[in-house]
């Protein structure tokens, strides 16, 4: 993040032995790579784990906050979840965000620790809530990006978010997630920022879609991650374990396996109608 100075009070180090000295520890890495990190270079001290990454893993499709409680038995686990563009939380422009934890004596310490005049974290004890909105939307944003990139009109997108809301909440309830929480920061309020704006990866992916571009191509020429580019085939997997039917999720699939936007949009409206 060119350009923003990093508090004082942040040391950035290289040496994992440093996670000692730390009252709480933030996993950032990208979902995929959770459990390795985890497991084979983090010293284990048995401080709070926030989770901060969005995605499902792949294989397992286990949600990140059981990932960790596998990786690092013993370890009190949060997620840090919500509407949070890095670089507005990093220039102090206000925010507000979801800090879910099974013991909420726990999320309530770490609230304390977290929150700043400008960034609000609300608690709740629904982890699975909180990571199932934060994994769904980055598909979503995909396919929003798509429908800028290809010029397809307002009306389509906010029609891919509300229907795009309706798969996340049907996937959500069959995991064991709360309808609050997928209706909170961690699911709409994230839903709605990464689908409006070119700030998020996973829409800016998508209008290159939109666009005719190959996901491969776009892929490779990332220096940051995409989450929803790995999540789609793994929710579109989850969810047909789950009896889901989540069609924008599997038509983000096909695009990004290579096929054509037309084709695709065309069967997504082609589809036979039915009760909203
Ligand atoms: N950037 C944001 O605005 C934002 C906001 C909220 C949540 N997130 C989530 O946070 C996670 C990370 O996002 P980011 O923007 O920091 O991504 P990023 O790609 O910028 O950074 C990920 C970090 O993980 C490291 N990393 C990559 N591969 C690794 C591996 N195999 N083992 C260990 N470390 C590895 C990278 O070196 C980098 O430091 C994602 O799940 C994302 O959805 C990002
Ligand atoms: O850039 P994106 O699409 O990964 O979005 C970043 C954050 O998840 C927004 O909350």
């Amino acid at each position: 993040m060119p350009g923003v100075a990093l508090s004082p009070s942040i040391i950035a180090v290289s040496d994992m032995s440093w996670v000692g000295e730390a009252s709480a520890v933030l996993v950032v890495t990208p979902a995929q790579f959770m459990r390795g990190a985890l497991t084979s270079d983090m010293p284990k001290h048995g401080q709070p784990l926030i989770l901060c990454s969005k995605g499902i893993e792949a294989g397992s499709h286990l949600l990140l906050h059981e990932v960790a409680a596998e990786a690092n038995a013993g370890s009190p686990i949060a997620v840090l979840s919500g509407p949070t563009f890095a670089h507005e939380v990093a220039t102090g422009l206000p925010t507000a965000v979801t800090l879910a934890a099974e013991d909420e004596g726990l999320a309530n310490e770490l609230a304390k620790l977290i929150a700043r005049p400008t960034l609000r974290p609300y608690v709740s004890n629904d982890l699975i809530g909180a990571e199932i909105g934060g994994a769904v939307k980055n598909v979503l944003a995909i396919a929003c990006g798509v429908v800028e990139g290809a010029g397809l009109g307002q009306n389509a997108r906010a029609a891919l978010i509300a229907r795009g809301f309706a798969e996340m909440t049907r996937f959500g309830l069959a995991r064991g997630a709360r309808a609050e929480t997928l209706s909170g920061l961690s699911g709409l309020g994230d839903l709605v920022l990464t689908c409006s704006s070119t700030s998020s990866r996973n829409f800016s992916l998508g209008m290159g879609l939109g666009q005719g571009k190959r996901a491969a191509d776009l892929l490779a020429d990332r220096l940051t991650v995409a989450e929803g580019a790995f999540t789609a085939p793994v929710l579109r997997e989850a969810a047909a374990a789950a009896g889901v039917a989540m069609p924008v999720v599997e038509a983000v699939c096909d695009l990004l396996d290579g096929r054509d936007v037309g084709s695709v949009i065309e069967a997504l409206l082609a589809r036979p109608l039915t009760r909203e």
